[in-house]
């Protein structure tokens, strides 16, 4: 069982509002996030449910309108925790690469495609590893032929390579000085489906082999199945559930996560019908008062047009829904509570 000894990674009351115009879009709101060292957390939820937003807050890279209006992100390294959002550029520039790695969507966000694959490799290890100039050619060989290409392929141009290569590629790039969390975003929404999968089977076995952790961003509940070893749910810039990957998967309690399941089929199993999530997510500049998702919940009720749900629950799983309001007598044991009905769950409207 994870312990505090094993943080890697933890945001509290994490807020991120793109001011771009009067009124800001609330992109993130109140995020409590824990990442323990050696795990994969998964975060998903739709398009514009915040999760590129939060990940780029978490690692510091977030660029204007953007901005990080309150909170703490922990990163939890050999010399105890430092808090990420208030270390200078100096500071962050020494933590990149060497500590926090980040993959992006799209392969040509990070390799430049005027320049040799390897050198792209090699300044980044002399830079941040002292390398020489062959031993780091040396060494770009040697991370290439970890993903599966051909050392020679050094030499190749980005272009030169198919799409999933040059994706492989950034995933070796990104594990160059063997950093203690890789953050990818949708790493494989740009390569076909039989080439997602074995770009997953080989982060599983980096990560099994290297010890280090992972942030893995998608919008396909079903494929974190294939790789998390807990997801966190988002919605409307909040975090609306997490659990063990599995556990959450076969019995998601809040109706949102139990949507985006049905959602996406799974990729092992007994086939399910495919139902969409009718409607769409809130924009964020205006969201709605109360629990964000209850104009498109099945199973809303009184109060959830009114009031936020909070995120209550422990290790082993947290919801926000009005539903398992009851969880609230177990956080706050010192408080007094009428008992709890168990509450029906009727549906209005
Ligand atoms: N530069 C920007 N200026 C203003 N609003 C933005 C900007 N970038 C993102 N947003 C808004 O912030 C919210 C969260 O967007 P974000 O990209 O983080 O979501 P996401 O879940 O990662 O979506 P996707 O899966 O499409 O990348 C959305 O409402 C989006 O419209």
């Amino acid at each position: 069982m994870n312990d505090s000894r094993d943080v890697l990674l933890s945001a509290r009351g994490l807020r991120v509002d793109y001011f771009d115009q009067a009124e800001p879009v609330h992109a993130v709101r109140d995020v409590d996030l824990t990442l323990y060292r050696g795990e994969t957390l998964g975060i998903v939820g739709e398009s514009g449910c915040g999760k590129s937003t939060l990940v780029t807050a978490l690692t510091r890279l977030e660029r204007p309108p953007a901005v990080t209006t309150s909170g703490t992100v922990d990163f939890h390294g050999d010399d105890g925790p430092v808090d990420l959002l208030r270390l200078g550029e100096r500071e962050l520039r020494a933590l990149r690469w060497e500590r926090i790695a980040i993959v992006f969507q799209s392969a040509m966000n990070a390799l430049n495609p005027v320049h040799r694959l390897g050198a792209q490799f090699a300044d980044v290890l002399r830079l941040h590893r002292g390398l020489s100039r062959s031993d780091a050619w040396q060494r770009a060989g040697e991370l290439l032929a970890m993903v599966g290409i051909p050392a020679d392929r050094a030499r190749a141009y980005p272009h030169e390579l198919s799409g999933g290569m040059r994706q492989r590629a950034t995933i070796a790039l990104a594990l160059a000085c063997e950093p203690d969390l890789v953050v990818m975003d949708e790493p494989t929404t740009a390569v076909d489906v039989v080439m997602q999968r074995q770009i997953l089977r080989q982060v599983a076995r980096l990560k099994r082999e290297l010890g280090f952790s992972v942030i893995f961003i998608t919008h396909d509940l079903s494929l974190l199945i294939e790789i998390a070893d807990r997801i966190a749910v988002m919605y409307a810039g909040r975090v609306v559930e997490t659990g063990q990957a599995r556990q959450l998967y076969a019995d998601p309690r809040h109706p949102y996560t139990a949507a985006l399941r049905s959602a996406f089929p799974p990729l092992h199993g007994p086939r399910r019908e495919i139902t969409g999530i009718p409607g769409s997510p809130p924009g964020l500049r205006h969201p709605p008062a109360g629990c964000p998702f209850h104009p498109r919940c099945p199973q809303r009720f009184d109060p959830c047009d009114q009031e936020v749900p909070p995120l209550l629950g422990g290790e082993g799983g947290e919801v926000a829904c009005h539903l398992h309001d009851g969880l609230r007598a177990s956080r706050e044991p010192h408080e007094s509570h009428e008992p709890h009905e168990p509450r029906s769950t009727h549906v209005t409207g």
